[in-house]
Protein backbone atom coordinates (compact mmCIF):
# COMPACT_ATOMS: atom_id res chain seq x y z
CA UNK A 1 0.00 0.00 0.00
CA UNK A 2 1.63 3.62 -1.13
CA UNK A 3 1.17 6.33 0.63
CA UNK A 4 3.10 8.45 -1.51
CA UNK A 5 2.12 12.05 -1.20
CA UNK A 6 0.17 12.62 -4.19
CA UNK A 7 -3.15 15.49 -4.62
CA UNK A 8 -5.23 11.50 -4.85
CA UNK A 9 -3.30 10.68 -1.65
CA UNK A 10 -4.35 14.41 -0.17
CA UNK A 11 -8.01 13.27 -0.90
CA UNK A 12 -8.25 9.64 0.41
CA UNK A 13 -6.46 10.36 3.74
CA UNK A 14 -9.19 13.25 3.81
CA UNK A 15 -12.03 11.01 3.38
CA UNK A 16 -10.52 8.64 5.81
CA UNK A 17 -10.14 11.29 8.61
CA UNK A 18 -13.97 12.81 7.79
CA UNK A 19 -15.66 8.82 8.07
CA UNK A 20 -13.73 8.87 11.48
CA UNK A 21 -14.64 11.32 12.60
CA UNK A 22 -18.38 11.17 11.99
CA UNK A 23 -18.21 7.07 12.90
CA UNK A 24 -16.69 8.25 16.78
CA UNK A 25 -19.31 11.08 16.79
CA UNK A 26 -22.31 8.78 16.15
CA UNK A 27 -20.69 5.58 18.25
CA UNK A 28 -18.31 6.71 21.06
CA UNK A 29 -19.44 7.82 24.43
CA UNK A 30 -16.81 8.87 26.87
CA UNK A 31 -18.47 6.86 29.69
CA UNK A 32 -17.79 3.47 27.93
CA UNK A 33 -15.40 1.52 29.46
CA UNK A 34 -14.01 -0.89 27.12
CA UNK A 35 -13.29 0.10 23.29
CA UNK A 36 -11.85 -1.77 20.78
CA UNK A 37 -9.48 -0.16 18.04
CA UNK A 38 -8.69 -2.09 14.86
CA UNK A 39 -5.30 -1.98 12.83
CA UNK A 40 -4.18 0.02 9.53
CA UNK A 41 -3.79 3.58 8.59
CA UNK A 42 -7.49 5.05 8.85
CA UNK A 43 -7.96 3.72 12.47
CA UNK A 44 -5.72 6.19 13.59
CA UNK A 45 -8.12 8.63 12.58
CA UNK A 46 -10.48 6.99 14.57
CA UNK A 47 -8.13 7.43 17.48
CA UNK A 48 -7.36 10.82 16.69
CA UNK A 49 -11.38 11.41 17.08
CA UNK A 50 -11.65 9.48 20.20
CA UNK A 51 -8.81 11.62 21.67
CA UNK A 52 -10.52 15.10 20.22
CA UNK A 53 -13.93 13.62 21.68
CA UNK A 54 -12.33 12.76 24.94
CA UNK A 55 -11.12 16.08 25.36
CA UNK A 56 -14.46 17.98 24.42
CA UNK A 57 -16.09 15.22 26.62
CA UNK A 58 -14.50 14.23 29.54
CA UNK A 59 -15.32 10.80 31.18
CA UNK A 60 -16.96 11.50 34.45
CA UNK A 61 -14.69 11.57 37.53
CA UNK A 62 -12.99 8.35 38.47
CA UNK A 63 -14.00 6.99 35.30
CA UNK A 64 -11.39 4.67 32.91
CA UNK A 65 -12.03 4.36 29.20
CA UNK A 66 -9.79 1.21 28.67
CA UNK A 67 -8.84 0.58 24.47
CA UNK A 68 -8.38 -2.96 23.33
CA UNK A 69 -5.63 -3.28 20.49
CA UNK A 70 -6.05 -5.69 17.76
CA UNK A 71 -2.14 -5.86 17.01
CA UNK A 72 0.96 -4.50 18.15
CA UNK A 73 0.53 -1.06 15.79
CA UNK A 74 -2.67 -0.99 16.82
CA UNK A 75 -1.47 -0.46 20.48
CA UNK A 76 1.45 2.26 20.19
CA UNK A 77 -1.32 3.96 18.19
CA UNK A 78 -3.38 4.01 20.98
CA UNK A 79 -0.41 4.96 23.24
CA UNK A 80 0.74 7.55 21.48
CA UNK A 81 -2.54 9.20 21.58
CA UNK A 82 -2.63 9.41 25.47
CA UNK A 83 -4.88 6.90 25.85
CA UNK A 84 -4.58 3.30 28.23
CA UNK A 85 -4.59 -0.09 26.36
CA UNK A 86 -5.93 -3.12 27.94
CA UNK A 87 -4.39 -6.79 26.39
CA UNK A 88 -8.04 -8.23 24.90
CA UNK A 89 -6.98 -11.23 27.46
CA UNK A 90 -6.80 -8.77 30.39
CA UNK A 91 -10.23 -7.35 30.00
CA UNK A 92 -12.52 -9.07 32.73
CA UNK A 93 -14.05 -12.54 30.93
CA UNK A 94 -18.18 -11.49 31.79
CA UNK A 95 -17.17 -7.90 30.00
CA UNK A 96 -18.13 -7.29 26.65
CA UNK A 97 -16.59 -4.00 24.36
CA UNK A 98 -19.23 -1.19 23.89
CA UNK A 99 -17.84 -0.52 20.47
CA UNK A 100 -14.70 -1.82 18.10
CA UNK A 101 -13.66 0.59 15.26
CA UNK A 102 -11.78 -0.73 12.93
CA UNK A 103 -10.65 -0.20 8.76
CA UNK A 104 -11.72 -2.50 6.51
CA UNK A 105 -10.21 -3.41 2.78
CA UNK A 106 -13.56 -3.69 0.62
CA UNK A 107 -17.73 -3.81 2.02
CA UNK A 108 -19.81 -5.45 -0.08
CA UNK A 109 -23.13 -3.86 -0.42
CA UNK A 110 -24.35 -6.55 2.46
CA UNK A 111 -22.00 -5.02 4.78
CA UNK A 112 -19.16 -8.40 4.61
CA UNK A 113 -16.08 -7.20 4.45
CA UNK A 114 -12.63 -8.27 3.37
CA UNK A 115 -9.60 -7.71 6.05
CA UNK A 116 -6.54 -8.56 6.67
CA UNK A 117 -4.21 -6.01 4.11
CA UNK A 118 -2.46 -4.87 6.82
CA UNK A 119 -1.82 -8.80 8.43
CA UNK A 120 -3.90 -8.17 11.60
CA UNK A 121 -7.12 -10.34 10.67
CA UNK A 122 -7.28 -12.74 13.56
CA UNK A 123 -6.88 -9.97 16.42
CA UNK A 124 -9.36 -7.82 14.70
CA UNK A 125 -11.66 -10.74 14.36
CA UNK A 126 -11.23 -11.61 18.24
CA UNK A 127 -12.51 -8.22 19.13
CA UNK A 128 -15.05 -7.82 16.74
CA UNK A 129 -17.11 -10.45 18.08
CA UNK A 130 -16.39 -9.74 21.33
CA UNK A 131 -17.91 -6.36 20.82
CA UNK A 132 -21.63 -5.15 20.89
CA UNK A 133 -21.32 -3.35 17.82
CA UNK A 134 -18.29 -3.52 15.66
CA UNK A 135 -17.95 -0.01 13.21
CA UNK A 136 -15.75 0.32 9.96
CA UNK A 137 -14.27 3.36 8.80
CA UNK A 138 -12.79 3.65 5.09
CA UNK A 139 -12.70 5.42 2.06
CA UNK A 140 -14.53 5.62 -1.09
CA UNK A 141 -12.34 2.83 -2.87
CA UNK A 142 -13.16 0.20 -0.37
CA UNK A 143 -17.43 0.45 -1.20
CA UNK A 144 -18.11 -2.33 -4.11
CA UNK A 145 -21.10 -4.28 -4.75
CA UNK A 146 -19.60 -7.35 -4.24
CA UNK A 147 -16.19 -8.72 -2.62
CA UNK A 148 -13.34 -9.05 -4.70
CA UNK A 149 -14.49 -6.58 -6.90
CA UNK A 150 -11.48 -3.88 -6.70
CA UNK A 151 -9.33 -6.11 -3.68
CA UNK A 152 -7.53 -7.98 -5.57
CA UNK A 153 -7.59 -11.42 -2.97
CA UNK A 154 -8.42 -12.64 0.47
CA UNK A 155 -5.58 -12.74 3.22
CA UNK A 156 -5.72 -16.04 5.40
CA UNK A 157 -3.30 -16.12 8.32
CA UNK A 158 -1.36 -19.79 8.58
CA UNK A 159 0.59 -21.65 10.75
CA UNK A 160 4.35 -21.15 8.90
CA UNK A 161 4.36 -25.47 8.83
CA UNK A 162 1.20 -25.38 6.94
CA UNK A 163 1.81 -22.93 4.17
CA UNK A 164 2.63 -24.57 1.45
CA UNK A 165 0.12 -27.35 1.70
CA UNK A 166 -2.74 -24.74 2.22
CA UNK A 167 -1.81 -22.89 -0.88
CA UNK A 168 -2.29 -26.21 -2.42
CA UNK A 169 -5.58 -26.29 -0.84
CA UNK A 170 -6.12 -23.23 -2.40
CA UNK A 171 -5.63 -23.77 -5.36
CA UNK A 172 -7.55 -26.57 -4.93
CA UNK A 173 -10.96 -24.44 -4.19
CA UNK A 174 -9.97 -22.81 -7.19
CA UNK A 175 -7.76 -19.78 -6.31
CA UNK A 176 -5.53 -19.17 -9.53
CA UNK A 177 -2.45 -18.04 -8.09
CA UNK A 178 -2.45 -18.02 -4.28
CA UNK A 179 0.84 -16.16 -2.64
CA UNK A 180 2.42 -16.18 0.18
CA UNK A 181 2.99 -12.35 1.63
CA UNK A 182 6.76 -11.38 1.74
CA UNK A 183 8.13 -8.40 2.64
CA UNK A 184 9.14 -5.92 -0.33
CA UNK A 185 12.27 -4.91 -1.23
CA UNK A 186 13.97 -3.79 2.71
CA UNK A 187 13.87 -7.54 4.18
CA UNK A 188 13.40 -11.25 2.00
CA UNK A 189 10.95 -13.71 3.92
CA UNK A 190 7.26 -14.30 4.32
CA UNK A 191 5.87 -11.57 7.14
CA UNK A 192 4.82 -12.56 9.93
CA UNK A 193 1.53 -11.71 12.18
CA UNK A 194 1.29 -10.66 15.54
CA UNK A 195 1.08 -14.31 16.00
CA UNK A 196 4.21 -15.36 14.24
CA UNK A 197 2.37 -16.97 11.50
CA UNK A 198 1.92 -15.99 7.77
CA UNK A 199 -0.31 -14.28 5.40
CA UNK A 200 -1.73 -15.92 2.43
CA UNK A 201 -3.25 -13.71 -0.50
CA UNK A 202 -5.79 -15.55 -2.03
CA UNK A 203 -7.63 -14.25 -5.00
CA UNK A 204 -11.27 -15.20 -6.49
CA UNK A 205 -13.51 -15.08 -8.48
CA UNK A 206 -15.75 -11.90 -7.53
CA UNK A 207 -17.69 -13.40 -4.54
CA UNK A 208 -21.64 -13.63 -4.68
CA UNK A 209 -23.48 -12.53 -1.70
CA UNK A 210 -26.27 -14.16 0.47
CA UNK A 211 -28.76 -12.64 -1.26
CA UNK A 212 -27.22 -13.98 -4.97
CA UNK A 213 -27.89 -17.26 -3.06
CA UNK A 214 -31.06 -16.91 -1.78
CA UNK A 215 -32.15 -15.68 -5.16
CA UNK A 216 -31.13 -18.86 -7.16
CA UNK A 217 -27.29 -18.08 -7.91
CA UNK A 218 -24.94 -20.92 -7.04
CA UNK A 219 -22.57 -20.06 -4.63
CA UNK A 220 -21.23 -23.68 -3.92
CA UNK A 221 -17.77 -23.48 -5.75
CA UNK A 222 -18.65 -24.95 -8.89
CA UNK A 223 -16.46 -23.59 -11.51
CA UNK A 224 -14.44 -21.33 -8.97
CA UNK A 225 -17.79 -18.92 -7.91
CA UNK A 226 -18.35 -18.97 -4.69
CA UNK A 227 -20.87 -16.94 -2.07
CA UNK A 228 -18.96 -15.22 1.12
CA UNK A 229 -20.25 -17.70 3.94
CA UNK A 230 -19.87 -20.99 1.71
CA UNK A 231 -15.59 -19.61 0.87
CA UNK A 232 -15.06 -18.90 4.34
CA UNK A 233 -16.33 -21.61 6.05
CA UNK A 234 -14.09 -23.37 3.49
CA UNK A 235 -10.76 -22.05 3.86
CA UNK A 236 -11.39 -22.71 7.52
CA UNK A 237 -11.65 -25.75 7.67
CA UNK A 238 -8.44 -26.46 5.82
CA UNK A 239 -5.61 -27.63 8.47
CA UNK A 240 -3.37 -24.85 8.87
CA UNK A 241 -5.40 -21.67 8.88
CA UNK A 242 -5.92 -19.86 11.83
CA UNK A 243 -8.43 -17.09 10.37
CA UNK A 244 -9.94 -15.89 7.11
CA UNK A 245 -10.23 -12.12 6.28
CA UNK A 246 -13.59 -12.36 5.21
CA UNK A 247 -15.94 -11.11 8.04
CA UNK A 248 -19.44 -11.97 7.40
CA UNK A 249 -22.66 -13.67 8.79
CA UNK A 250 -23.92 -11.63 12.10
CA UNK A 251 -23.58 -8.28 13.53
CA UNK A 252 -23.28 -7.64 17.28
CA UNK A 253 -26.85 -7.01 17.79
CA UNK A 254 -28.02 -10.21 16.08
CA UNK A 255 -24.96 -11.95 17.52
CA UNK A 256 -26.17 -11.33 20.90
CA UNK A 257 -30.43 -11.99 20.36
CA UNK A 258 -28.80 -16.12 19.99
CA UNK A 259 -26.96 -15.52 22.92
CA UNK A 260 -23.40 -15.12 21.33
CA UNK A 261 -21.04 -11.76 22.12
CA UNK A 262 -20.83 -10.44 19.32
CA UNK A 263 -20.23 -10.80 15.85
CA UNK A 264 -18.07 -10.06 12.94
CA UNK A 265 -20.72 -8.32 10.16
CA UNK A 266 -20.41 -4.56 11.41
CA UNK A 267 -23.22 -2.31 11.69
CA UNK A 268 -22.38 0.27 9.75
CA UNK A 269 -19.83 1.44 7.50
CA UNK A 270 -18.55 5.05 7.29
CA UNK A 271 -16.88 5.73 3.73
CA UNK A 272 -15.64 9.17 3.22
CA UNK A 273 -16.37 10.08 -0.46
CA UNK A 274 -13.84 12.21 -2.76
CA UNK A 275 -16.27 15.18 -2.79
CA UNK A 276 -15.60 15.61 0.98
CA UNK A 277 -19.31 14.32 2.31
CA UNK A 278 -19.58 10.72 4.33
CA UNK A 279 -21.90 7.84 2.89
CA UNK A 280 -22.96 5.41 5.89
CA UNK A 281 -23.98 1.67 5.05
CA UNK A 282 -26.16 0.79 7.81
CA UNK A 283 -26.95 -3.03 8.25
CA UNK A 284 -30.56 -2.31 9.18
CA UNK A 285 -30.78 -0.52 5.56
CA UNK A 286 -29.37 -3.95 3.69
CA UNK A 287 -31.87 -5.24 1.71
CA UNK A 288 -32.33 -9.24 2.93
O1 LIG B 1 -4.88 -6.00 8.53
C1 LIG B 1 -5.31 -4.87 8.49
C2 LIG B 1 -6.68 -4.47 8.72
O2 LIG B 1 -7.64 -5.41 8.40
C3 LIG B 1 -7.03 -3.07 8.22
O3 LIG B 1 -8.12 -2.65 8.96
C4 LIG B 1 -7.38 -3.03 6.73
O4 LIG B 1 -6.33 -3.58 5.98
C5 LIG B 1 -7.62 -1.59 6.27
O5 LIG B 1 -6.45 -0.87 6.37
P1 LIG B 1 -6.34 0.65 5.93
O6 LIG B 1 -7.14 1.43 6.91
O7 LIG B 1 -4.87 0.96 6.02
O8 LIG B 1 -6.85 0.76 4.55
Amino acid sequence: MSDQKSPDNDKIEAAKRKAAYRAVEDHFRSDMQFVGIGSGSTIVYGVEAIKAHLKAHPPPERHMNWFVPTGWASRKVIEQAGLTPIAFDSVPSDAMLEVAFDGADEVDEELNCIKGGGACLFQEKLVACRSKKFVCIADYRKNQKRLLTNWPSIPIEVAPIAHASVLRELKMLGSPDPKLREHSLAKTGPIQTDQSFYIIDAPFKTLLSSLDVKNGADGSGKDGVWDVETLAKRIKEINGVLEVGLFYGLNGKEAQAVGLQGGQKPVAVYFGLENGEISVKRYEDVEK
